[in-house]
């Protein structure tokens, strides 16, 4: 009979890997992991309990935030404060970074967890996927001494992990350690992850474009000038046009399928929407080490040098060959050129 390995198996039988292997990694993979479930109860009831909705507050970059945005958010924090395996957490929920002081190990644990605990709110009222994307480092500021903001301010080519949950028609979690990109999915019957997606891989080409072409005329020109390239018949185009506004699900069905998800820039949004420390720079370590490629349209992600926490950047990401062609496009165009 065909063994099927658990997620809790893979992380401890994959420990190795590791740099720093001391088990603590470990333990913080698996407290993501025990949160996704409570998370992903709650988010399969959203219709029958008093969960959706706006929770009534805004958070530090004025969107509103839902009740489950709000709900998931605590989960996951009391997860990891409770267990006492990270020094710090930055979250898109919290107005700033929260040091962890270990009760009996005061600063001494290693590890920082950037996380969107809720990705693609607006999809919650209307049963569509959504999703938790986390990044993963190790501190900068010497053990025994509370975390800076130095801390999380790390280029995204320091990580060590990183991943994301969807919650779509079924439950799955993905990530990295920068030993290529495995997923596991979730028996809702025994509340147990297996090893479903080992070794995932973008194809190198794809025919899907995924972006909010509803902000077309806010677009800059290069990217207008991909997207009537995506529409052009020619060779395996027209590409076909998904976007589900769940950068999470977007993303996967893109990287099993062959495809590029895009955010830019706009007249609108001057930086981006999408922010650089818990939802591109996770989700570009993921395409890269699935063989893909992801950019602000000149440059890699990971090598952006954060200055904010809540920081803003156009992300491009995908199969290698498209985000190939859209940087061509780009590159006609000086970076800091008007819309
Ligand atoms: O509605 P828009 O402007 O297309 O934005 C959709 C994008 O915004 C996001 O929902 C932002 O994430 P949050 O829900 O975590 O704020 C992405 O998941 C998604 O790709
Ligand atoms: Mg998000
Ligand atoms: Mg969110």
């Amino acid at each position: 009979m065909q063994k099927h390995i658990t997620l809790g198996e893979y992380i401890i039988e994959n420990q190795k890997d590791f740099q720093y292997s001391s088990g603590e990694l470990s333990r913080l993979l698996s407290s993501i992991r025990l949160a996704s479930k409570v998370v992903n109860h709650e988010v399969n009831k959203a219709g029958l309990v008093d969960i959706l909705g706006a929770a009534g507050e805004t958070n530090i970059q004025g969107e509103n935030q839902q009740k489950l945005d709000v709900y998931a958010n605590d989960v996951f924090m009391k997860t990891l404060v409770n267990r006492e395996i990270v020094c710090g957490i930055a979250s898109e929920e919290e107005d700033d970074y929260v040091i962890i002081e270990g009760k009996n190990r005061s600063h001494d644990n290693k590890y920082i967890v950037l996380i969107d605990p809720l990705d693609g709110s607006s999809n919650i009222d209307v049963n569509v996927s959504v999703g938790t994307i986390f990044s993963i480092y190790r501190r900068v500021t010497p053990i025994g001494n509370p975390v800076t903001k130095d801390d999380f301010l790390q280029p995204g080519n320091l990580q060590v992990a990183a991943g994301y949950v969807v919650y779509g028609t079924s439950t799955m979690l993905v990530y990295t350690t920068g030993f290529g990109v495995n997923g596991f999915t979730l028996n809702p019957a025994t509340g147990t992850y297996y090893l479903s997606h080992p070794h995932m891989q973008f194809p190198d080409d794809g025919t899907i474009y995924s972006i909010n072409e509803g902000y077309y005329v806010h677009f800059p020109q290069g990217v207008k000038d991909y997207l009537k390239y995506c529409q052009e018949e020619e060779g395996n185009r027209p590409y076909s046009a998904r976007y589900i506004g769940s950068l999470v699900s977007d993303f996967h069905r893109n990287m099993i399928k062959g495809g590029i998800y895009m955010y830019p820039t706009s007249s609108k949004s001057p930086q981006g929407k999408l922010r650089l420390l818990y939802e591109c720079n996770p989700i570009a370590f993921l395409a890269e080490q699935a063989g893909g490629k992801a950019t602000d349209g000149y440059k890699r992600i990971l090598e952006i040098k954060p200055t904010e926490l809540h920081q803003r950047v156009p992300i491009f990401a995908g199969s290698k060959l498209m985000v190939d062609k859209l940087e061509e496009f780009m590159a006609k165009y000086p970076e800091s050129a008007d819309y």
